[in-house]
C-alpha cells in the first residue's frame, strides 16, 4: 500500500492507494467520529461494491442514497436530496458521509457534506481512476449549473482517501483512459521527470499494468497534494492543476455535459493551451507534440469529435471561476513540467486556436 499525506494544519489527511483496503476497514473506519453515516453512491456503483463497504460500518446507524449515473446528475437538485437524506438519518454534527463513487458523487456528496449544518466530515471512496488521482484530493467539491462546470461549490477537505484500487477491475475502458488525462496532467504542469516516466511505461499504463498503475496514482495524488497544501484555496499556485480545463469545461457546457468525458475534455483543453502557448511564441512545438503523442498512446482524444462554434466556447470560457474583472486568465504552459498562469491573452489568438 501507497500512503500520501495531505498536510493541511489541523486538517491533514491521508490517501491510501493500494489492494484489499474497502474490505480492510480498521484504518478508514477509525476516521468516523460520532454514530451516525450516509452513504453516497450511484446506481451503477452501489450494486458492486455497497454491501463490502457497509460490513464496515457495523454497530453504526447508517443509511445510503444513490443517485443517477451521470454528469448530468451532478445538480443542485441531488444535493438538495443527500441533504434530506441525512435529515431523515437524523444526522448530527459529528456525522460522516462516505462518498462512494467516481468525481461526480465525490464532488457532489463533498458538497453536501459541506452544507450539511455548516460543515461534517466526509470521506471520499473513489471508485475511478479519474477519482482516485484527482477529484479525491484537495477537497474541491461542488455541482454544475447550465451556466458551466462546478460553478456552485465550496472547499471542503475528506478526512481521509480510500482508493482501493481492486475496483478499478469493472470500470470500463473509456473511463480508466479519461483518468490517465489526469494523471498525464500533473506531469505536464509540473514534473516533467515523471512526463518522461509515462513516456516510458504508457504501454503498461494502458494495460494496466498493476505495479506500474499504483506508482502512477501515488505519483500523481504526492504532486496534487503538495499544490492543495501550499495553496489550498487557490490564491495562486493551484490554478495550475488547472490545466486544460477552461477549453475543457467549455466543451464539456457545450455538449451538455453528456458529450465527452470530463478527463477528455482535459486532454482535449491541454492540446489547445500547449497549442496557443506555442502561438503566443511561449513554448515550441516539441513539446506540443510529445504532448499529444502520449495522450495517443494513452488511448485519449487530443481534438473534440464534434464542432462547437469557436465564439460560443469563448463565451463559455468567459464564465470560468479563473477570470477577474472580465479578464480571461488561462493556463498555459513554456513546455513539458512548466506550467503558468496567464491573463489578457487576446480573443483573436484563442479564437484562431478553437477554430
Ligand atoms: N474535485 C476535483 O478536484 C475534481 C477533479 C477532477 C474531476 N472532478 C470532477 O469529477 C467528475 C468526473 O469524475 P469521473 O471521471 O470519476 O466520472 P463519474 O463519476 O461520472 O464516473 C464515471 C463512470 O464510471 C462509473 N463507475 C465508477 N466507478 C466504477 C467502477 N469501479 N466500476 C464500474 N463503473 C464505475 C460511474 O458510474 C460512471 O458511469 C467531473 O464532474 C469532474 O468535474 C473533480
Ligand atoms: O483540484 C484542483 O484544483 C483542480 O483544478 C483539479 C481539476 O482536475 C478538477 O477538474 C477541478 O474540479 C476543476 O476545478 P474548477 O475550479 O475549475 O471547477
Ligand atoms: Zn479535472
Amino acid at each position: 500500500m501507497e500512503t500520501v499525506h495531505v498536510a493541511l494544519a489541523g486538517r491533514d489527511y491521508s490517501v491510501w492507494i493500494g489492494p484489499g483496503l474497502i474490505a480492510d476497514n480498521a484504518r478508514w473506519r477509525a476516521r468516523i467520529r460520532g454514530r451516525h453515516v450516509l452513504v453516497v453512491s450511484n446506481t451503477t456503483v452501489a450494486p458492486l461494491y455497497l454491501a463490502a463497504l457497509t460490513k464496515g460500518l457495523e454497530g453504526l446507524t447508517w443509511s445510503s442514497y444513490l443517485i443517477d449515473d451521470g454528469e448530468t446528475h451532478k445538480t443542485f437538485a441531488n444535493v438538495g436530496r443527500v441533504l434530506e437524506a441525512l435529515g431523515e438519518l437524523g444526522a448530527t454534527r459529528d456525522a460522516c458521509v462516505i462518498a462512494l463513487g467516481g468525481g461526480v458523487v465525490g464532488d457532489l456528496a463533498g458538497f453536501a457534506a459541506a452544507c450539511w449544518m455548516r460543515g461534517i466530515d466526509f470521506i471520499q471512496v473513489p471508485t475511478t481512476l479519474l477519482a482516485m488521482v484527482d477529484s479525491s484530493v484537495g477537497g474541491k467539491t461542488g455541482v454544475n449549473l447550465p451556466a458551466g462546470k462546478n460553478l456552485a461549490g465550496a472547499f471542503h477537505q475528506p478526512r481521509a482517501v480510500v482508493a482501493d484500487v481492486d475496483v478499478l477491475a469493472t470500470l470500463p475502458q473509456r473511463e480508466y483512459r479519461a483518468g490517465l488525462a489526469e494523471i498525464v496532467k500533473g506531469a505536464a504542469i509540473g514534473d516533467p521527470a515523471f512526463f518522461a516516466w509515462l513516456e516510458t511505461h504508457a504501454d503498461a499504463l494502458a494495460a494496466r499494468d498493476p505495479t506500474i498503475l499504483i506508482e502512477a496514482i501515488a505519483r500523481k495524488c504526492r504532486y496534487k497534494a503538495g499544490v492543495v497544501a501550499r495553496d489550498e484555496t487557490e490564491q495562486g499556485e493551484r490554478a495550475l492543476l488547472n490545466l486544460g480545463h477552461t477549453f475543457g469545461h467549455a466543451l464539456e457546457t457545450a455538449g451538455n455535459y453528456s458529450e465527452i468525458l470530463h478527463g477528455e475534455g482535459v486532454a482535449i483543453g491541454m492540446v489547445l493551451a500547449a497549442r496557443l502557448s506555442e502561438k503566443l511564441g511561449m513554448a515550441a512545438a516539441d513539446d506540443t507534440q510529445r504532448l499529444t503523442r502520449l495522450l495517443e498512446r494513452l488511448g485519449l482524444p487530443t481534438t473534440p469529435s464534434r464542432e462547437h462554434a469557436a465564439s460560443r466556447l469563448l463565451d463559455l470560457m468567459r464564465l470560468d471561476k479563473k477570470n477577474t474583472a472580465g479578464t480571461l486568465r488561462l493556463i498555459l504552459w513554456r513546455g513539458i513540467g512548466h506550467a503558468e498562469i496567464v491573463s489578457g491573452v487576446r480573443d483573436a489568438d484563442v479564437l484562431a486556436v478553437l477554430d
